[in-house]
């Protein structure tokens, strides 16, 4: 099961990460992300809502696959999963939430900032890790360096990308997919212009990896 985490790098070039209050705008906003080619979608733990705004997606947009992101505890990784989560991420690792992964079963993608970090987690039987926060931790010049000693873990950079260099990532070949709130400014969600979304998401998945 964990390894399924394969499936949602996959999907797509992009992985929209999504800050909602609720329901009411994660279901139109998931809908406008999958039509534009962005399916796999992670919905931040960061709002009272967000819970809501998953079960909403997984149960209402059958053409996303909805992940739960911001996971900092085994408390949040079972909700999440209650709520439907196809896959959680989080920023970081720590022993506890190993541990509490390993007994919910859930695809996850672990987050890592270090050589040291990203090592741990392989021991752990982690191969496919979330890059945080990947431009201020040293961008894509720090991924190609690792490429070489650590050529077996695929990562999902997030974190201060953009449509301007989300491509400089997606070239290296130790680079899954990246992730990132710019295909769902919070202004446009404000303003619930789903079509404009849609166009962000059309122009991110027309990225080469
Ligand atoms: O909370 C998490 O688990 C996250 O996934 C954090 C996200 O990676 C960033 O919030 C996205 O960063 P920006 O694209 O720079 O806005």
């Amino acid at each position: 099961m964990l390894d399924k985490i394969d499936r949602v790098i996959a999907a797509a070039p992009v992985i929209p990460v999504v800050t909602v209050r609720g329901a009411e705008d994660a279901v139109p906003l998931a809908r406008a992300l999958a039509a534009g080619g962005l399916p796999a979608v992670e919905v931040t733990l960061r709002t009272p809502g967000a819970l809501a705004a998953l079960e909403a997606i997984a149960k209402n947009v059958p053409e996303a696959i909805a992940g739960a992101g911001t996971v900092l505890s085994t408390g949040q990784a079972k909700a999440a999963a209650d709520a439907g989560a196809a896959f959680l991420v989080s920023p970081g690792a720590t022993d506890d939430l190993i541990a509490g992964i390993r007994a919910v079963d859930i695809p996850w993608l672990p987050g890592a900032a270090t050589a040291s970090e990203v090592m741990r987690l392989r021991e752990a039987g982690f191969f496919r890790q979330k890059f945080f926060p990947a431009e201020q931790a040293g961008g894509a010049a720090m991924l190609k360096g690792w490429g070489a000693p650590l050529p077996d873990i695929v990562f999902c950079p997030t974190g201060g990308i953009t449509a301007a260099n989300a491509q400089d990532y997606l070239s290296l070949p130790n680079v899954g997919c990246v992730g990132g709130s710019w295909v769902a400014p919070a202004k446009l969600i404000a303003e619930k212009d789903w079509a404009a979304i849609e166009k962000l998401a059309k122009a991110a998945a027309a990225l080469r990896r």
